[in-house]
Formats: structure tokens, C-alpha cells, sequence
């Protein structure tokens, strides 16, 4: 196809809270129409989401965006690791169990002491936490194994949408590389037996650029039967896409998690776990650091607080680990919120400044070794993109800069998951590569806000009091 014949694209992102989906013009990367559509997590202790639900919100999403019907191609990026398990009939056996539920950490745990460290990360990239695939799987074989039993088929949540509309057994080798049992030479087929899963219940890794399907008839998406499906992604590599990531670029990602990553040349192999060492969706790496309490921390902080959540002030002692989920960087599944420091004198806006320097400052602590682990170079005076819903507010703008000491760049495009999802979509009609696409739409163009001196106390105080914390966050709260 020649770029300029008025092509219409559709991406999407399924993420943890929502679905949002973009029409862009492939030629000049304008945005035509967009829509939203809410999802239900459910509470306490667990985090699982009905499949289901996520088709019926990709629907009313790419409906909203008007251009259903002139979409030439889709693509979807989803929220990464969840547990999508079906049955013979397609359908979901149980919901999701999703990327924030800690409850397989103990099945984490016993993962990674039987291979060991060093293999999880020389094999698969990463050490697995709770949130991986693989810990969901094996969690699920434990507490319901006649669940387990009736299961036909796993995907991941952006696997499972593109079935629902090509029809295609379908991933990507940038979500696959988020389940445990992904290799750059295939399925770690002696992982999958231990775990009793058998390859043939896992989708096909598509390979970048090729479709995965064509949309099926009668979706009910109002998407035409034969649209091209891409293979979609995880939601922070459809990221990466939508920014035209170079290598060695920061990104800090503030939503429903907070994210931390590079595109990288050099194949990323945390021993520690800290940095996961995700696959993009092209021919390079993303390593990655990942923490379960961001934006809605804060806001629950504010609530909490009964403040707007941009009303921080400056100054006081007090620390807050914001940790109301467990925590996944730092590996502290079992942690609850602590706050310490308080003084008389502390306000309710230095409490919520603090919480925001709380839910920062572990990825700003992973920023290096994120960029260590893919072998790129560390440059302080490197601008950091922010992305994200977190990062339309000033007092996060504000406390990543006062923390990271860094130039932060705004891109004025919002949704760059859906954009980037959108991006590989237009690549199957172009030919070219989806980074490049993204690139010529000029997407990560916006606001450079310059840095501010980096504030060393906050730092110090928040290590010191995360290095006191010890035994308060080696068991669930009682
Ligand atoms: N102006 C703002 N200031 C601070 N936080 C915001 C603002 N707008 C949205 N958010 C936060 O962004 C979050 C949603 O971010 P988003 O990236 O869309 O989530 P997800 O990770 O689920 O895709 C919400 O939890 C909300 O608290
Ligand atoms: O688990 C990870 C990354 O490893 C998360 O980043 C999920 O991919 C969820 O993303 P959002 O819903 O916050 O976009």
C-alpha cells in the first residue's frame, strides 16, 4: 500500500481498568476517533477480571471510535501475565487471574527454588514473581485443580481478544516472554512439564510484522469480516511501539502499575529479579521493573486523606510505602501501607507528597539496572519519558523530576498503548516496521519540563525506612 491513501487503523488497550481504543489515520498518524469502555477487578485479596468482560469493552471501544467499519486492520495490546483459561468450548473456565494478584507467590517462590536464579534468567529471561503466568498456572493446579482439569487451552489477556475476533490460537514473543515458559528459541518444553502444561494448549508466536488472523464474521465489534488482525502485544511493549522507541530511551509509565523500561539491543538476565527481561514486540529486548501500587495508591492516599490528589505540599519527615496490593519491586508480596515519621507538625498534603515519592521511588531505583541489564549506557541528563494516566498530573510530573533529577518529556499523545497496538496495525499495510511507523506519526513528540535538583533526603529517608521495615512485610498481615 502506498502511505497516503487514506487508511484507517484501529488499536486497542485492554488494560487492567479499561479498554481504550484509537482510530488513526496510517498516513499522517492523526487520531480520528477514540473510545473507553470500564472493566471490574474484583477486591480483597484477589485480582481477577472476567474475559468476557474485556470482549464486551473491546467492543463498545472500537464502536465508540466511529470507525469501526472503515478499519483496514486492528491490533491489541493487553495487560500483561494474566491467567486466561478455556475449555474445550472456547469459554472461560474461571475468570482471569490477573498481573496483581499475589496469591501465587508462594507458587513463585517454589518455582524459582527449584531451578534456581540463574537458570530462571539465562532461560526465560526473568526470575518469576507472582505476577508471571507460569506462578498463575501453578496456582491454579494447587487450590483448583478441577479447574485446572477442565482447562483446554491458556492465553494471555490480548491473546484471548484476538481470538475472540480472528479466531487464531495467537501471541507475540514480546507478551509471551511475561509467561515464564517463553524462550527465544520457543516454549521451555521442559518448564511446561513440570508445570503439566502441555504446548499444545499455548498459542502460536506469531512473528513480528505477519497477521495473526482476519477479523472473523460476526464479532458484533461492527469491525468488517476480513480486517487484518496483527498479533497484538503486551500493553508496555505496544508501549514501546506507540513511542518509536529507540534503544537505551527511559520510559517511566505511571497507570494501574508503575513501569520502569528501556528498549535494548542486549537480551536482559536479572539474576536478582528486580528487572525482568521481557522481549519487544520486534527483534530487541525490554527489560523491565514493575510495581503493583501507583496511581491508585495515591489516589487512595488522597482519598484517604480526603484531599484532591494534586494537593501535595513540600517538606516534613514522613515516609509511605504505599505498598496496599503487596509489592513486586521491591519482591515484597506480603507488605501492607506503612507510614513512618510522623510528626505533630506533619501536614495531610506532606503525607500525600510522601506517598507519591513512595510509589516513585522504587522505579526510579530500578531505572539503571534496567538499562545495565539490556547493556545500554546510563546518561543522567537523558530525558525520562512519562507516560501513563499518572502522568497528565503535575504532582507526579513534579515528583518524578524531583526524584529522578532528570529532564521528563510529556508526549502529547495520550494513549500510546493503543496507539502503539495501532502502529502494528498499520505495519501489516505498509510493510514498514511499527517503531518506524510510530516515529513518522511523531508520537512521542510533547512538554519538556526541565529537572529539578534531585532531592537526596526524600531518597535516603524512604531507603532507610524500606531497609527497616524488614520482618513487618515477611508475612500477610494478620
Ligand atoms: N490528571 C491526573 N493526575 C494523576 N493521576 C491521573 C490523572 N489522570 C488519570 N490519572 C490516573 O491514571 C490512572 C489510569 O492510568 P492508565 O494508564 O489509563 O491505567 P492502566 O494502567 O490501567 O492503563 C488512574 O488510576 C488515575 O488515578
Ligand atoms: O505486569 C505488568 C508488567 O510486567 C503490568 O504493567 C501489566 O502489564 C498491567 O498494566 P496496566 O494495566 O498498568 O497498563
Amino acid at each position: 500500500m502506498q502511505v497516503g491513501s487514506n487508511e484507517v487503523v484501529i488499536g486497542i488497550d485492554s488494560s487492567t481498568q479499561s479498554t481504550k481504543a484509537v482510530a488513526v489515520d496510517v498516513a499522517t498518524g492523526a487520531v480520528l476517533g477514540e473510545g473507553r469502555a470500564a472493566h471490574t477487578v474484583s477486591g480483597g485479596a484477589v485480582r481477577e477480571s472476567d474475559p468476557r468482560e474485556w470482549w464486551r469493552a473491546l467492543g463498545q471501544a472500537v464502536a465508540a471510535t466511529g470507525y469501526a467499519e472503515r478499519a483496514a486492520a486492528v491490533s491489541v495490546g493487553g495487560q500483561q501475565h494474566g491467567l486466561v483459561t478455556l475449555d474445550t468450548d472456547g469459554e472461560p473456565v474461571r475468570p482471569a487471574l490477573l498481573w496483581n494478584d499475589v496469591r501465587s507467590a508462594p507458587q513463585a517462590a517454589a518455582l524459582v527454588a527449584e531451578l534456581g536464579r540463574d537458570t530462571w534468567a539465562q532461560r526465560a529471561g526473568s526470575v518469576p514473581g507472582a505476577s508471571f503466568t507460569a506462578a498463575k498456572w501453578a496456582w491454579l493446579r494447587e487450590n483448583e485443580p478441577e479447574a485446572a482439569a477442565r482447562t483446554a487451552a491458556v492465553r494471555l489477556p490480548h491473546d484471548y481478544l484476538t481470538g475472540r475476533l480472528s479466531g487464531a490460537a495467537a501471541t507475540d514473543r514480546g507478551d509471551a516472554s511475561g509467561t515464564g515458559w517463553w524462550t527465544p528459541e520457543g516454549y521451555d518444553l521442559d518448564l511446561l512439564a513440570r508445570l503439566g502444561l502441555d504446548a499444545g494448549m499455548l498459542p502460536t508466536v506469531v512473528e513480528a510484522g505477519k497477521a495473526a488472523g482476519e477479523v472473523l464474521a460476526g464479532t458484533g465489534t461492527g469491525l468488517r469480516p476480513g480486517t487484518l488482525v496483527a498479533a497484538g502485544t503486551g500493553d508496555n511493549m505496544a508501549a514501546a511501539l506507540g513511542l518509536g522507541l529507540a534503544p537505551g530511551r527511559p520510559v517511566l509509565s505511571l497507570g494501574t502499575s508503575g513501569t520502569v523500561y528501556a528498549v535494548t539491543r542486549g537480551r536482559p538476565a536479572d539474576p536478582s529479579g528486580t528487572v525482568c527481561g521481557f522481549a519487544d514486540a520486534l527483534d530487541h529486548w525490554l527489560p523491565l521493573a514493575c510495581t503493583l501500587n501507583c496511581t491508585l495508591a495515591v489516589d487512595r492516599t488522597a482519598a484517604l486523606l480526603g484531599l484532591d490528589r494534586q494537593a501535595v505540599e513540600p517538606g516534613g519527615t514522613a515516609v509511605v510505602l504505599p505498598y496496599f496490593d503487596g509489592e513486586r519491586t521491591p519482591d515484597l508480596p506480603y507488605a501492607s501501607g506503612l507510614i513512618h515519621g510522623l510528626r505533630h507538625d506533619t501536614t495531610g498534603g506532606q503525607l500525600l507528597q510522601a506517598a507519591y515519592d513512595g510509589a516513585a521511588y522504587s522505579l526510579l531505583a530500578a531505572l539503571d539496572q534496567v538499562l545495565v541489564a539490556g547493556g545500554e549506557q546510563i546518561d543522567p541528563g537523558t530525558e525520562l519519558l512519562l507516560i501513563g494516566g499518572g502522568a497528565q498530573g503535575k504532582a507526579w510530573q513534579d515528583t518524578v523530576r524531583r526524584l529522578s533529577g532528570r529532564p521528563v518529556r510529556i508526549p502529547a499523545a495520550g494513549e500510546l498503548v493503543a496507539l502503539g497496538a495501532a502502529a502494528q496495525a498499520a505495519a501489516l499495510l505498509t510493510g514498514e516496521r511499527a517503531d518506524e511507523v510510530a516515529r513518522r506519526w511523531g508520537t512521542s513528540a510533547g512538554r519538556l519540563l526541565e529537572p529539578l535538583p534531585k532531592d537526596d533526603a526524600a531518597l535516603e529517608r524512604i531507603a532507610d525506612t524500606l531497609h527497616r521495615s524488614g520482618s513487618l512485610f515477611d508475612q500477610p498481615t494478620v
